[in-house]
């Protein structure tokens, strides 16, 4: 089976074309290719494109752990680099359908910079979703192992739990962050950013993703964690995101439409051997 890799500031993706697979991909297989011994390794599979009634092409976004999330930044941009280097697209903007929702890319610089216009970040308890009475969900409290936070939940086609804190490690996103993404309170699992303001426009972030873990990078949490920055006026509307792979430009309209902009780096591509699935480990 035919794949390329790419990453997007050290946040990790295989791009499998359905017209190089005989079949849809099980969910055996998706966490045997993503798993970083047994498999090729990465932060999720981006599987397509496929034809669209919304836009140029659509994409499914595969996790490690076999779900398949709504929308991811990181993977639309490299998905969009994908397509420019496979010379599926002649001109520099094109449209990508996501199950959540259609989003334009724009790439530059030969595919190494992509920029991708996200949609609309909603606080909306009933669209995220978060459970309770539908509301905006801003500066609620959460308490797991017992550790208790305050947070704001935001959806930008797929969930994110932010939490603001004055320091942030490593450490707490891979002690607290899976405890949190599958928390009673959000029923589809949620992405999980523990966030701190450096001033009105930058953010860091350490992330733990929903089906994937701790990541160093993640567009769709850079997002996120940027609307809410904004939305609880403790940053402007242009907000670099510093995470541990790099940084991701964020600029948030009125209406809290995101423009997510930053590199993509090609790293493999190749043949994965049938005996991968094979094998027992
Ligand atoms: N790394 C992605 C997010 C991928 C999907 C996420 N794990 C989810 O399940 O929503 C990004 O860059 O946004």
């Amino acid at each position: 089976m035919k794949y390329f890799k790419y990453h997007a500031i050290g946040n990790d993706y295989i791009v499998i074309n359905p017209k190089d697979t005989s079949t849809s991909l099980s969910i055996e297989q998706i966490k045997k290719i993503c798993h970083r011994n047994f498999g090729v390794g990465s932060d999720g599979i981006l599987y397509g494109p496929f034809e669209s009634d919304k836009g140029q092409f659509s994409l499914r976004i595969l996790n490690p752990d076999g779900s398949e999330a709504e929308k991811s930044g990181n993977g639309l941009r490299i998905f969009s680099r994908y397509l420019w280097d496979m010379q599926l697209v002649k001109e520099e903007q094109f449209t990508i359908e996501t199950l959540g929702g259609l989003v334009k890319s724009s790439v530059s610089h030969d595919g190494k910079t992509v920029r991708v216009e996200m949609g609309k970040v909603s606080f909306q308890s009933s669209k995220i979703p978060v459970t309770g009475e539908p509301r905006e969900v801003i500066s609620e409290n959460i308490t797991v192992d017992n550790k208790a936070f305050t947070f704001c939940a935001a959806t930008i086609g797929n969930p994110h739990c932010v939490i603001t804190l004055p320091e942030i490690t490593p450490e707490l996103a891979k002690q607290y962050g899976h405890l949190i993404e599958t928390h009673e309170l959000f029923p589809n699992r949620i992405n999980v950013q523990f966030m701190k303001v450096l001033d009105r426009e930058n953010i860091q972030l350490e992330i733990w993703e929903r089906g994937a873990g701790y990541t160093l990078a993640s567009g769709s949490s850079s997002s996120a964690a940027a609307a809410v920055a904004n939305r609880l006026g403790l940053c402007d509307s242009s907000i670099t995101v510093h995470m541990p792979g790099g940084n991701i430009l964020i600029e948030i309209s009125e209406d809290f439409s995101i423009k997510m902009t930053g590199s993509v780096t090609k790293v493999a591509e190749g043949i994965m051997s049938e005996e991968m699935f094979i094998s027992e480990q």
